[in-house]
């Protein structure tokens, strides 16, 4: 197994008295896209947050070691919602993640011109470059969240549902691409609700319920249906296609999974 990017023990996340999400050992290895999957409300996004090291109240051992609040490792993080009050356009929004790398007073470079070229291209944006980021569509948006994440060209990318608002065509696109820079041996986060996506795409997946990890692994080691359903709370069928390796997941029934 590759090296961990990840490697967590009792690791335990709380909003005051209550734990959000609590997990005895966990392992994400690098240069994989992992995806974080499970129902609403069943500590997704707090997980993600701990992992950026955004929690204060984040407790448990990274690599023997005392994990510390407040020590963020160098990532790009794309949140639900970013860039919805921002007045840039956006090109400069996308610059915006070539911050840590601009020059004195702030000028870009021709390296970061190129990177934030790279990122427009990748998630379809030149022609909407010009645009101010309030008057794009909602998948338009997302997908200028995500450039000027890739423009950030960091080891590591976390996103939370990044195929909100996106299309199939987009969806498709963006994954490819996160899938890409995996191969390249950058590891990628990122929640998904998309189960099918998930399946298919991500290499490694964390199942997540009730504020606790449930299965960690490849996706053969975690998509079963009965384990699904339980965690769903509604029957669905997991089955990976003989000849194409292709997953299948499709919900049945009428009723939901008492
Ligand atoms: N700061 C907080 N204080 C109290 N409760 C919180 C706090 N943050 C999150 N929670 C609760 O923790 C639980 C997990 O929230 P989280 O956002 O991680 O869920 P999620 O799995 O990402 O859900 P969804 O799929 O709906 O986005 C929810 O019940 C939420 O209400």
């Amino acid at each position: 197994m590759r090296a961990p990017a990840f490697e967590l023990d009792h690791i335990a996340v709380h909003a005051g008295a209550r734990c959000l999400f609590s997990a005895r050992q966990l392992h994400i290895p690098a240069g994989s896209l992992c995806a974080i999957i499970g129902p609403n409300g069943a500590g997704k996004t707090t997980l993600l947050r701990a992992l950026a090291g955004f929690h204060g109240d984040c407790h448990g051992h990274s690599l023997g070691q005392p994990l510390r609040a407040g020590q963020p490792r160098p990532l790009a993080w794309v949140g639900q919602h970013e860039g919805a009050d921002s007045p840039l356009c956006v090109a400069d929004y996308v610059m915006l993640g070539r911050r840590p790398q601009l020059g004195w007073l702030g000028r870009s470079s021709a390296a970061d011109q190129q990177a934030v070229a790279r990122a427009l291209d990748s998630m379809a944006l030149p022609g909407l470059a010009g645009q101010r980021l309030a008057t794009l569509s909602g998948g338009e948006r997302q997908r200028a969240a995500i450039a000027r994440a890739l423009a950030q060209d960091t080891p590591l990318m976390l996103l939370d549902e990044p195929c909100n608002h996106l299309d199939i065509r987009h969806q498709q696109l963006l994954l490819r691409q996160l899938q890409q820079l995996a191969r390249q041996g950058r590891t990628l986060v990122c929640v998904l609700h998309e189960l099918q996506l998930a399946a298919n795409f991500a290499d490694w997946l964390l199942l997540v319920a009730d504020g606790e990890l449930v299965a960690q692994g490849r996706p053969d080691a975690v998509l079963h249906g009965d384990l699904l359903s339980q965690v769903y709370r509604w029957p669905i069928r997991a089955e990976r296609q003989p000849v194409s390796g292709r997953w299948q997941l499709d919900v049945y029934g009428h009723g939901a999974v008492a």
